[in-house]
C-alpha cells in the first residue's frame, strides 16, 4: 500500500469534520473520494497533505506515520495537491509558472517561489518545467501569460505545477469543475498520462462521469465517516451509497 489512513479524526470545534476514517490507497491506481457537499472530502486532503493536523489517527505513506508532519516536510516526500479553485499566478508566464512549481518544496507560497526562482535562473528547472509542459500540451504557450489561458487550460496549468513538484501521489481536488465536457475529456486523458507516467492518483471529484471513467477504486465518505468502498461499478450500486445521494444531504 502507497498510503494507508487509519482511525483518522479531525474535529473543529465542536463539529466532527472526519470520525474513525480509514481506507487505502494503492500504488499506481486511480482512486475517487466522493461523497455528498461537506462529506469531509477536503478536510481529508488537508490532512493527508499537511495542511491540518489530524485529531486523531495515523497516516501511512509508504511505511513512514506522517500524520501532524508539515506541508513542506509531507511535499518533500512526495505527496502534493492541487485545489478547487485555479491558483495560478497569472500575471507571469506559463513558464514562470511551472519553475516556481519546482520550489514548492522549499518555499512557503508561489510568490516567494517565483521571485526566487527569478533570482536563480536555473537552467535545469527550466529544463524540466518545459518538459513538464510537453506532457501536459502547454509547451506551445510557455512565454504566454497564464491570464492569457482559458480557464481548461489554466487548470491543466494547475495540474502542471503540481508535477513540477515532482509527486509521487498527487491528490487532485475537483480537476474538472467549470470545465466544458471537451475539456473534461481532455482533462481525463491527461490524469491517464500522469498515472502511466508511474505517479498515484487521489481524486475528489463531483462529475461523476469522469469518477466512474478514471477510477480504478473509490472510498465514498458521508458525515465525515467511511460509508463504501471498491470498484466504481460496485460502489454506485451500494444501497447505503444510494441512499446518501438521493437522501440530498
Ligand atoms: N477550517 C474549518 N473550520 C471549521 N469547519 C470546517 C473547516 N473545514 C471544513 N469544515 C467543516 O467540515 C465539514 C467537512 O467539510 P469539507 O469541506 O471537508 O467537505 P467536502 O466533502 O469537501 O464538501 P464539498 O463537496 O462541498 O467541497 C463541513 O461541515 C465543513 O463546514
Amino acid at each position: 500500500m502507497l498510503l494507508v489512513v487509519d482511525a483518522l479524526s479531525k474535529s473543529f470545534g465542536g463539529l466532527k469534520a472526519i470520525q474513525d476514517l480509514s481506507f487505502t490507497i494503492r500504488s499506481g491506481e486511480i482512486h475517487g473520494l466522493i461523497g455528498p457537499n461537506g462529506a469531509g472530502k477536503t478536510t481529508t486532503f488537508n490532512l493527508i497533505s499537511g495542511f491540518y493536523k489530524p485529531t486523531s489517527g495515523q497516516i501511512v505513506f509508504d511505511g513512514r506515520d506522517i500524520a501532524g508532519m508539515n506541508i513542506h516536510h509531507i511535499a518533500k516526500l512526495g505527496i502534493v495537491r492541487t485545489f478547487q479553485a485555479t491558483t495560478v499566478f497569472k500575471d507571469f508566464t506559463v513558464l514562470q509558472n511551472v519553475v516556481a512549481g519546482r520550489h514548492m518544496h522549499t518555499h512557503y507560497n508561489i510568490l516567494t517561489a517565483l521571485i526566487r526562482s527569478g533570482a536563480d535562473g536555473e537552467f535545469k528547472n527550466e529544463r524540466r518545467a518545459i518538459e513538464i509542459l510537453d506532457i501536459v500540451g502547454l509547451g506551445n504557450r510557455l512565454h504566454e501569460s497564464a491570464a492569457s489561458l482559458s480557464h481548461g487550460h489554466q487548470k491543466v496549468l494547475g495540474l502542471a505545477i503540481a508535477l513540477a513538484a515532482e509527486p509521487r501521489l498527487l491528490l487532485l481536488d475537483e480537476p474538472f469543475a467549470g470545465m466544458n465536457p471537451e475539456e473534461t475529456n481532455r482533462m481525463i486523458e491527461l490524469i491517464r498520462k500522469v498515472r502511466e507516467h508511474g505517479i498515484s492518483i487521489v481524486l475528489v471529484e463531483h462529475d461523476m462521469h469522469a469518477v466512474m471513467s478514471l477510477c480504478d477504486r473509490i472510498t465514498v465518505l458521508h458525515f465525515g465517516k467511511f460509508l463504501a468502498d471498491g470498484p466504481p461499478d460496485k460502489v454506485v450500486r451500494n444501497e447505503a451509497v444510494i441512499e446518501a445521494y438521493l437522501g440530498g444531504v
